[in-house]
């Protein structure tokens, strides 16, 4: 019979537990010889053996978490994950990354092989279009990041808060004209959320509202600015550190050091090319930390799902 238990089954079969069935697989010490007697024999009977994908995935670990991100070139995702990587490896998991490229059709087949492969747990950076019926298998063992989904476990930013705190600080230095440059509101947080808190501050201070949502890319940034800018604009506000530095290159090359800009990020690259350039800090080192440290809890059956929001401040 070809192996379709896994070392879970091998183990509760046993009596014994998964990092017991481990040590017998990899001929390591601390198992008595009943035990690692009793164990073979149950793998012996079962005609069990890892297969060769399971163990290279799981890198020959009894403890494997999963973090799916968005892409592997977003500079904030990164942040995240420097933080969540420490954390896992502190209690001994080995942890193997994913991309999903904002398709909840990737989200899908990964969580489906991950499923299939017993990975203990996934931390998934959440965007508009996964559905809970995906998500729902997961629910005790994933914590989403950057999106929230009712029962779930995740860690959100403040997108509210994030562009209020950057409008205010802008108001005080005196600035009456503050354009803005963001996503599409088809992606609820960075998009819908960003500008409906520029519009409200905007209202609220009855300033006038001149923006546009071009996306996350560089270049959207650099080739949709000058659509924002009248000639009485002094402040330009970005809904990301990456369109910021699409902005300012086009601010550079126009020779125009007039505008102030200001933007969501805070990242080490910002911060080392633009130091000039207001920014707030949504949290995301911490996300990732919060992230870890929940699913973890999670895993060993320490915590029911929290929602946790990370606050955002001026850098
Ligand atoms: O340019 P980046 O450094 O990649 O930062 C842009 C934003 O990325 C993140 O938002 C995007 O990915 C989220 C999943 O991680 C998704 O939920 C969201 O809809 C996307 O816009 C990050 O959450 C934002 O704070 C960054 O501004």
């Amino acid at each position: 019979m070809q192996n379709r238990l896994t070392i879970k089954d091998i183990a509760r079969l046993s009596g014994v537990g998964k990092s017991t069935v481990s040590r017998v697989l990899n001929n390591e010490s601390g198992v008595s010889e009943r035990t690692r007697e009793r164990v073979e024999a149950v793998m012996n009977q079962h005609g069990f053996s890892p297969s060769r994908s399971a163990r290279a995935m799981r890198g020959q670990s009894d403890k494997v978490v999963a973090i799916i991100v968005s892409r592997l070139d977003s500079l904030s995702e990164n942040l995240a994950v420097q933080t969540m990587l420490p954390a896992f490896y502190e209690q001994g998991y080995d942890p193997i990354m994913m991309e999903s490229q904002f398709s909840p059709l990737l989200v899908e087949e990964h969580l489906g092989m991950l499923q299939r492969r017993n990975i203990d747990g996934v931390v998934l950076f959440g965007f508009t279009g996964i559905k809970d019926e995906t998500l729902k298998p997961w629910q005790s063992s994933l914590v989403l990041l950057a999106r929230d989904a009712s029962g779930f476990a995740s860690v959100c930013y403040d997108d509210e808060g994030a562009i209020l705190t950057l409008m205010q600080r802008l108001y005080e230095q005196g600035h009456r004209h503050i354009s803005f440059l963001g996503v599409p509101h088809s992606d609820v947080t960075t998009g819908k959320r960003r500008h409906e808190a520029y519009l409200a501050f905007c209202k609220q201070h009855n300033l006038p509202a001149v923006a546009s949502l071009p996306g996350l890319a560089m270049k959207q940034g650099y080739d949709q600015v000058a659509s924002v800018l009248t000639p009485q604009t002094t402040a330009l506000i970005c809904a990301t550190d990456t369109l910021a530095l699409g902005a300012s290159k086009y601010l550079q090359e126009q020779r125009i050091d007039t505008v102030q800009l200001a933007s969501v990020g805070s990242t080490p690259l910002m911060k080392f090319l633009h130091p000039e350039i207001v920014t707030v800090d949504p949290g995301y080192a911490e996300a990732g930390r919060q992230a870890a440290v929940q699913l973890i809890e999670q895993i060993n059956g320490r915590s029911e799902p929290r929602q946790i929001v990370i606050p955002a401040h001026l850098s």
